[in-house]
């Protein structure tokens, strides 16, 4: 019997910040796992999702998007996490946002490693600017004038269009390989980190400017009882008087963002769940970055 070799292998999606890195693992997926927001770079942490089928196993390590503008320490390391996520990747994922290739796009494909095979995916084709079909080849044909891509695929990732596609486009670039992980596991993440990364998104969503520089968010408790997750979570914020920026008038800011953080919860963990979410001034946290500045970190 002639059986098809099963493949698995490491999928790094990479872009400058806002092309949609986060959305398009979501999508793949076909869970809310990594965070997304309106605002750029809001993804701090190299987060693996993981797709599963009868016939492949892809794992995507998303990435914090690159830092172009300034360059400092923290970008820096930011920007070797980037490179550190995609040593030993099997395929790189290089997302732009349809009609718009910019100079810090050109930046982010510079420094793709020369050896790995590199997918252009061109993302958000559901704009009205990307529906003139020739536009948006001349588009393809520019950008693909500036490296070798081992192939192209449009998508939108908010509406999840072509996701099979690129599926099915990547798989063949992925070694014959056992698959690593168990089939019912979408992320190596904690249940704990990813309910704190959810609280930290919908801050980042409802806050917008007003969101206090020194913000942090920490999981103070995390209990399993009777099949439902019970869940204590922290915001701490630098000043008393940042306190009812979180909180908002008569606690409906915070209120929006537990309910909504809840609701993301109990469809990711398939379980009911109970969230406490609540503001803590904690200046040390906030010492502790003016200290870095100070050391030029
Ligand atoms: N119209 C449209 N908008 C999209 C699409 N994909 C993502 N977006 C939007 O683009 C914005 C940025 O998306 P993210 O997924 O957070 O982008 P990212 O590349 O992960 O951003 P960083 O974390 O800053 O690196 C969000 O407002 C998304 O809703 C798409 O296919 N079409």
């Amino acid at each position: 019997m002639n059986e098809i070799a099963y493949r698995c292998g490491f999928v790094a999606i990479v872009g400058r910040p806002n092309v949609g890195k986060s959305t398009l693992m979501n999508h793949l997926i076909g869970q809310k796992i990594s965070i997304t927001s309106k605002k750029a770079q809001t993804t701090r942490h190299k987060i693996t999702g993981i797709y599963t089928d009868p016939a492949a196993q892809l794992v995507f390590v998303d990435t914090p998007g690159f830092q172009t503008n300034h360059r400092n320490a923290l970008n820096d390391r930011l920007n070797l996490n980037v490179t550190e996520a995609m040593g030993g990747v099997d395929v790189i994922v290089f997302v732009v946002e349809a009609m718009r290739f910019t100079d810090a796009d050109r930046t982010v494909l510079r420094q793709l490693p020369a050896h790995t095979p590199v997918m252009l995916v061109v993302n958000k084709i559901d704009k009205d600017k990307a529906k003139n079909k020739e536009a948006l080849q001349a588009f393809i044909d520019e950008v693909s004038a500036a490296s070798a891509f081992a192939g192209v695929e449009t998508v939108s990732a908010k509406h999840g269009l072509r996701m099979a596609n690129l599926i099915a486009a990547l798989k063949p670039m992925l070694p014959e390989s056992v698959p690593l992980y168990p089939d019912d596991m979408v992320t190596d993440k904690s249940s704990r980190f990813l309910a704190m990364e959810i609280v930290r998104e919908k801050l980042f969503r409802y806050l917008g400017e007003e969101l206090p520089y020194a913000l942090n968010v920490e999981v103070e408790q995390f209990k399993e009882e009777n099949g439902m997750y019970e869940i204590y979570i922290a915001v701490l914020v630098d000043k008393e008087n940042q306190k009812p920026i979180v909180i908002g008038k008569g606690g409906e800011k915070l209120k929006k963002i537990s309910t909504e953080a809840r609701l993301d919860m109990e469809k990711l963990f398939e379980r009911k769940v109970f969230l406490r979410v609540w503001v803590k001034v904690k200046s040390g946290w906030a010492d502790d970055v003016r200290f870095l500045n100070e050391l030029g970190l």
